[in-house]
């Protein structure tokens, strides 16, 4: 139980950690008003039975239960009050600690399996920690602090009582932790049923459109159904195993009290006690275990605390970039890799490439897909880190940057976008948290962007979340919009172009225009068109630079950048 306790604040942030501190405080002190019965009932029991019982003693016992019982509500009451705090607190800071974490954790830890479990830790996990932590930690502790305190002061009345119900919370508190254990033992499989379901959830979600289209409602909700059949079965099966041992602990709890007072009238009958003791011990031993029960009840939760901490450390202990770079200003915007070697856990992706892109040109990487376009890209902004060489902005390495100051050079625009559940503005003021009205409004009208003004609230609009209530179109040129705000000084053109359709495509460029005038760009699987201007198109194969050079230079070349052009047809998966 302590350990628990131990293992909870270590995991708590410090304001939070104080707040349950000061929580048991008041728990203590609460367990002692509890204790404070005791010697009052004894009072009343010894004047009663001695015949001494007047107005007079009755209001002074009467006095002794009240003080501390209206004391109690008043600690138990400000205990509640810092629990609930703290408990919720903790699990909001700690979700927040979780996603910033997030930011440093390379991109390939980033999966279906990944995002299934972070989904299931940030909502679930503390979901349960912030429920249980605000009433498990002041139950725990008021079942604990109240049983010491009430067995402690049974050696006032009579030392082998204190004994008797000592041994008792002993056996008692033996038969917890094996519960505990049992509760550990289980809870990995609940926890792979829990991230089973999540991940049956997200695909069926993410996936709606293929499994509309494909008509794979059958296939995928079976799938579903039986992720979370499995799971239901799996809970109950567990649960199941605990309900024999939980009630062996509850028959523990009746067996200290019968027989303390077995012992109690024993020693009242040898004439070692008074009446008035024997019958305080004996209302004692049912304060002991209602205190017990309570503990019980709330310490089988407590082996979920322990692990949904653990559970959260698991994803702040994910190794992280090393991020302690500069915060620095770009001078210039020039890219240089230096030999560098880059794999995917064991695979070989980039195999010693050097290469370099000057500030404000235009530059294509072109090749077959899978040869690595998209990784050497990723790798300029440090998505991951190369396993050998050096990647260089400014003649800096990329790892000398902080994220932050990285970041601010480069601009992503990708086929498929992501807008927040929000309005048009404060999706685009992401680029540009003090972006004023007409920046954005001028932001819009660069990427061509007009549909916004039929919108019945205009920027004010809040699209779905991933903006679902905008065409693919319209949801490419806000993205655009919001790059523009951002003003980087490289623009990565990943796929942007690819699939859009004629009616788009006019704007689109536009909108691309004007987003990438003056800078350094960078594009893959572009229109032929607009990389045939580009200063340098990179004939991407198996990782490694086999061409490079204008369009025009490449023809006269008798490459694979020739042979593609030339014939589309034997080049099949390639992209420009
Ligand atoms: N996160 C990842 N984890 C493991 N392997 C990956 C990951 N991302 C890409 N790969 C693999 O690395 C190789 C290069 O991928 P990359 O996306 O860089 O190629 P590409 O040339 O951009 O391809 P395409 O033109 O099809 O987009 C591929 O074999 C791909 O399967």
């Amino acid at each position: 139980m302590l350990k628990m306790l131990k293992v909870f604040f270590d995991f708590c942030p410090s304001k939070r950690k104080k707040q349950f501190y000061l929580a048991i405080v008041l728990t203590v002190l609460m367990g002692i008003c509890e204790a404070a019965k005791l010697p009052a009932i004894w009072y009343l029991f010894k004047n009663v039975f001695e015949g001494t019982f007047d107005l007079y003693t009755v209001l002074f016992a009467f006095l002794i239960m009240l003080v501390p019982a209206v004391i109690s509500i008043g600690l138990k009451y400000a205990s509640s009050m810092l629990q609930v705090d703290g408990g919720y607190s903790t699990a909001a800071e700690k979700r927040i600690e979780i996603a910033e974490h997030l930011r440093y954790v390379p991109m390939g830890y980033f999966n279906n399996n990944s995002l299934a479990y972070i989904t299931s830790v940030t909502t679930n996990t503390m979901e349960q920690l912030s429920d249980i932590a605000t009433r498990v930690v002041m139950l725990v502790t008021t079942g604990l602090i109240n049983t010491l305190i009430v067995v402690a002061s049974l050696f006032f009345f009579d030392y082998r009582i204190g004994l008797v119900a000592l041994a008792g919370v002993i056996v008692y508190l033996l038969f917890n932790e094996w519960i505990k254990y049992l509760g550990k033992k289980f809870a990995p499989d609940k926890e792979k049923a829990d991230v089973a379901i999540i991940g049956a959830t997200l695909d069926y979600v993410l996936g709606i459109s293929e499994i509309k289209s494909y008509n794979l409602y059958g296939k995928y909700s079976k799938r579903f159904n039986e992720a979370n059949e499995r799971g239901t079965k799996l809970y109950q099966t567990v649960e199941l195993k605990m309900i024999p041992v939980q009630t062996i602990q509850t028959y523990i709890t009746r067996l200290i009290g019968v027989c303390m007072t077995a012992v109690a009238i024993l020693l009242f009958i040898n004439g070692y006690n008074d009446l008035a003791t024997t019958m305080t011990i004996i209302i004692a031993s049912f304060i002991i275990y209602s205190s017990l029960d309570a503990m019980g009840t709330f310490s089988a939760l407590s082996k979920i605390i322990e692990r949904c901490v653990e559970k959260g450390n698991e994803i702040l202990s994910i190794e992280t970039m090393n991020i302690k770079g500069e915060d620095y200003k770009t001078k210039s915007s020039d890219i240089e890799f230096k030999n560098v070697s880059f794999s995917y856990d064991k695979k070989s992706i980039i195999n010693n490439l050097s290469l370099k892109i000057k500030e404000n040109t235009k530059v294509a990487f072109v090749g077959p897909s899978g040869s690595g376009k998209t990784t050497i890209c990723h790798l300029m902004a440090r998505f991951w880190d190369v396993n050998e060489g050096e990647v260089l902005l400014d003649n800096k390495n990329v790892k000398d940057y902080n994220i932050d100051s990285l970041m601010e050079n480069f601009t992503f625009v990708f086929q498929n976008v992501y807008l927040f559940n929000d309005t048009i503005i404060n999706n685009l003021r992401i680029a540009k948290e003090a972006a004023t009205e007409e920046e954005i409004n001028n932001a819009l009208k660069l990427a061509c962007c007009d549909f916004v003004n039929d919108l019945p609230e205009g920027i004010n609009t809040v699209i779905g979340e991933g903006g679902q209530t905008l065409s693919g179109g319209e949801l490419q040129r806000l993205s655009i919009a919001r790059a523009i705000l951002k003003d980087s000084k490289i623009v990565i053109l990943d796929e942007a172009t690819a699939n859009v359709d004629p009616e788009n495509e006019e704007k689109l460029m536009k909108a691309i225009d004007s987003l990438t005038k003056n800078k350094t760009v960078i594009m893959i699987a572009h229109r032929l068109k607009t990389v045939k201007n580009c200063d340098n198109i990179f004939v991407i194969d198996e990782g490694n630079i086999v061409e490079s050079g204008k369009h025009e230079d490449l023809l006269k070349n008798d490459g694979i950048y020739k042979r593609f052009i030339l014939d589309r047809k034997e080049a099949v998966g390639w992209k420009l």
